[in-house]
């Protein structure tokens, strides 16, 4: 591993080479280059502004979605460039999940909030396969067991951190390979946030899991990897341990000691 976040060793699952976001004339990401890991829970801290958010956006293309923001640089997922022309960003955000801030429910059922994307998707070849698909989801979000018998009803009828491991559950039901969280743990109480923390730890068993969070500590619970952002510099990423314990930038160690952010 060296200071710019690149590993020499195992294949990376994500590649990022000199990548830099503009949101029209503000420079929001600035040459930033990492490899991520599969199998492996991956922070992102930084102070607010760094840009943890935008860099998290660039990996499923969600900034396409924004009007002024240009991405440069090269992404890659198990060597693929999500930027090639021929990818289809629709298809690419089956393959790499997201998970917001606040969780957003469809105002659907909670059958329907999971089917949604092996529908669209087309994933499903009956209705069997569809309720199989919808309750491996769910057991694998940890929301099967009080769910099962009211699938039919509104998803947003049910607890903040039941609705987000609800949409954890629709990222999960288009076999993703990788999931992206932005702070998601923010709205939730502490008895949900130890329930979603929990259930990041059981996912990087299936997936890359890359989170985006502003509280260290818990980035030191639940990742095995940190990457600190400030101004949008890659400042220093590598073993979360490492990173809290020894830092190397005095940047980083300003912000784990509470002196910056
Ligand atoms: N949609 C947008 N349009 C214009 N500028 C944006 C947009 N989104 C983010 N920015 C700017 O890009 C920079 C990085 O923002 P970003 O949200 O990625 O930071 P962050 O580290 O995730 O912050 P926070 O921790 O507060 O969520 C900031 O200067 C922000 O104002």
């Amino acid at each position: 591993m060296n200071d710019t976040g690149l590993t020499d060793t195992a294949p990376a699952k994500i590649t990022a080479r000199g990548v830099q976001v503009y949101y029209g004339g503000t420079h929001a990401i600035k040459d930033v280059s990492v490899d991520i890991p599969d199998n492996t829970v991956t922070a992102f801290i930084g102070p607010s502004g760094c840009g943890k958010s935008t860099f998290l956006r660039c990996i499923n293309r969600m900034n396409d979605t924004i009007a002024v923001a240009r991405v440069e640089g090269d992404i890659r997922i198990d060597g693929e460039d999500i930027y090639d022309r021929r990818v289809d960003p629709v298809q690419l955000r089956a393959k790499v999940g997201m998970v917001f801030q606040k969780p957003n429910p469809f105002p659907k059922s909670i059958y329907d909030n999971v089917a949604y994307g092996p529908r669209i998707h087309g994933l499903a070849k009956d209705r069997a396969d569809l309720d199989g698909i919808v309750e491996s989801a769910l057991r694998r979000a940890a929301l099967w067991e009080e769910v099962k018998d009211r699938l039919a009803q509104p998803g947003t009828g049910l607890s903040g951190g039941q609705q987000q491991r609800l949409c954890i559950a629709r990222a999960v039901a288009t076999a993703p390979e990788v999931l992206l969280m932005d702070e998601p743990c923010s709205a939730l109480d502490p008895i949900a946030t130890a329930q979603v923390e929990e259930l990041i730890d059981e996912l990087k068993q299936n997936y890359s899991v890359v989170i985006v969070t502003h509280s260290m500590q818990q980035a030191a619970r639940v990742s095995q990897r940190t990457a600190f952002f400030h101004l949008g510099h890659l400042v220093e990423y590598g073993e979360t341990g490492r990173i809290f314990t020894s830092p190397e930038d005095p940047r980083t160690e300003s912000y784990i000691s509470g002196r910056i952010g």
